[in-house]
């Protein structure tokens, strides 16, 4: 839920919080075809305290209307030990997200804080989606990709059974390796639809007996049209992509 007030219906933006209406249609129209919905903080935190207001009534709506959907705050924290404590007090205590993307680059006291609260998820980005994933993730350090060293160190902190990892669907022929350093965890998959990460490929790698998968389509559900059909645009999107999840899992 990326919602970017140039590209939305033009029309909504004479209501009187068009991220939160936008927001609201495209929730009623495709919930039935979802298992989770992802904020990106950023596109809130750009529009101000109005923006954050705005994440703050789609949450709410989620949680009070859908309570079964997984919600996942995309905000990619993770700070010195007192600062991450607030943060996953913002998004678990107050906002009432399941989950939260965390980054792991200052370490296992800066991810603790997230994983002590009790049936929340914290998801740590390991293998990123976008071009910039080869500049340090995928080097070896002491004989290991990054990535993997992140993957077999988170296993080993306290709470670690409250993680779940990010890996970018463009990314799919890591998943064979990755599967064996994490085979039950929980993987977000971003990047099919718009960033043209292959669907077949993250299941072909990255199915577990759980299914063990939480593939993520944004802008080519959301954007699929921007006029006043943009709901039943999203609709037919959303059920196109669970069609295709739903051959794949029958395969
Ligand atoms: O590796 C990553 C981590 C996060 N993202 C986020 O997921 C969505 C993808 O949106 P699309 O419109 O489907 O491309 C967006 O919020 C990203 O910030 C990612 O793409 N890759």
């Amino acid at each position: 839920m990326d919602v970017d007030l140039n590209k939305i219906p033009q029309y909504l933006l004479k209501q009187e919080d068009p991220i939160f209406s936008f927001n609201k249609a495209i929730i009623d129209a495709t919930n039935h075809l979802c298992v989770a919905y992802k904020p990106n903080t950023a596109f809130y935190e750009a529009y101000g305290l109005k923006g954050w207001k705005s994440l703050e009534k789609t949450i709410h709506y989620l949680n009070e209307n859908y309570p079964e959907i997984f919600t996942i705050a995309d905000a990619k924290r993770g700070d010195i030990g007192n600062t991450s404590s607030m943060y996953a007090k913002a998004f678990f205590d107050d906002l009432a997200f399941d989950s939260v993307t965390v980054a792991p680059y200052m370490g296992k006291d800066s991810v603790e804080p997230f994983l002590d609260f009790e049936n929340k998820h914290t998801i740590l980005l390991a293998l990123t989606s976008n071009q910039g994933a080869f500049d340090f993730q995928t080097k070896t350090v002491d004989g290991k990709e990054l990535y993997k060293q992140v993957l077999e160190t988170s296993k080993t902190w306290k709470n670690a059974k409250n993680l779940m990892y990010v890996v970018g669907a463009t990314k799919a022929e890591y998943l064979a390796d990755i599967r064996k350093i994490v085979p039950d965890s929980f993987l977000l998959v971003p990047g099919v639809g718009a960033q043209g990460g292959n669907l077949q490929d993250v299941c072909k790698y990255g199915l577990n007996k759980d299914v063990g998968l939480l593939i993520n389509s944004s802008r080519g559900i959301i954007y699929a049209s921007n006029k006043e059909d943009f709901s039943q645009a999203a609709t037919v999107k959303a059920s196109e992509i669970q069609k295709e999840m739903e051959q794949l899992l029958s395969k």
